[in-house]
């Protein structure tokens, strides 16, 4: 058996597409919908991400704005930075690149974004509003990663309901939120949350139809802890030197061997990484609508 690939790619471009013509409709109603992104420091990874949610924007009709802080930028310069954002009219929904550099206190930066213009979903009132359970995309965006998961399996018409997930990581962006939009009404998985103390997490995996791999621990997931048919999304990312070529590449969590027993696997690249970017460009998307909508 080879698994079924889950495309982000096609699945992203498709989406693209769709959002472009929403986007066309709220010119025509005189909404520009805007993107706003605050990057601290120069990680390579966070900059080349940052890069990627600009030109996204650039090809559906999205404006976008960039603030970009030095790493020498002290927490009264982000702090700046964000309240700028919340006002600037522009700006419909923004994202404040993480991780921040050390010595900044992520969690208390994130609470400074205004709720209604949290492009990612990760202010304390919308992630509250997912653990309340308020329905409807229309109410409060949801963290793009998570939502790009969930979008897939069900362009893919993978069942959920019912289904076992266990997801590998605990992460604020990915794991943690993640739970909560399985369990939802209308999804109605049952989840496993496992992290660095999980006891014998290969025997849990292996009792998962679906299996979400979040940790960046480049192939930890072997073939040999999945269920046969078992849908697989490599979400974690490392980069690796080529003992080859000498030359760095991007790894996923999942060994390539799992290909042969999963009944769907998500590459990466090209999986969940290009859903997390459409999932922000809806929720952009959805925040310039609830303006419309007063
Ligand atoms: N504020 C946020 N910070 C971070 C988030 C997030 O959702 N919000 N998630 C990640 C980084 N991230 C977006 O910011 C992100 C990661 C990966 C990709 C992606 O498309 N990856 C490609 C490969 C890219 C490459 O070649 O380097 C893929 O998987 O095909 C998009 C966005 C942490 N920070």
């Amino acid at each position: 058996m080879t698994a079924i690939t889950l495309d982000g790619i096609a699945t992203a471009s498709a989406i693209k597409s769709e959002l472009a013509d929403r986007i066309g409709a709220l010119r025509s109603q005189g909404i520009v919908p805007g993107l706003g992104t605050l990057l601290v420091g120069d990680d390579p990874g966070s900059r080349s991400y940052v890069a990627g949610k600009h030109r996204d924007c650039a090809e559906v009709g999205i404006e976008s704005i960039r603030i970009d802080l030095p790493s020498s930028a002290t927490s009264a310069d982000v702090r700046a930075a964000i309240a700028d954002l919340n006002r600037a009219q522009e700006v419909t929904g923004y994202i404040i690149q993480l991780p921040l550099p050390a010595g900044h206190n992520e969690n208390a930066m994130l609470e400074l974004i205004d709720p209604a213009k949290d492009a990612d979903g990760l202010h304390p009132t919308n992630l509250g509003r997912l653990v309340l359970g308020v329905e409807g995309a229309m109410d409060s965006p949801l963290p793009c990663t998570p939502a790009g998961i969930v979008e897939l399996l069900h362009r893919y018409e993978v069942p959920m309901r019912g289904r076992h997930v266990v997801v590998v990581g605990r992460g604020l962006t990915v794991g943690r939120p993640l739970g909560l939009l399985f369990t939802r009404k209308g999804i109605d998985a049952t989840v496993t949350l496992t992290h660095s103390r999980t006891v014998d997490l290969a025997a849990e995996v292996r009792r998962a139809d679906i299996v979400v791999a979040a940790v960046g621990v480049p192939h930890l997931i072997q073939a040999g802890w999945i269920k046969p048919g078992a849908a697989v999304l490599d979400v974690g990312i490392t980069r690796v030197q080529d003992e080859e070529t000498g030359k760095s590449r991007l790894t996923g969590d999942v060994h390539p061997e799992v290909a042969s027993v999963a009944g769907h696997l998500s590459p990466n690249p090209g999986g969940v990484g290009p859903m997390t970017r459409a999932m922000l460009l809806s929720n952009v998307v959805i925040a310039a609508e609830r303006r419309l909508r007063g």
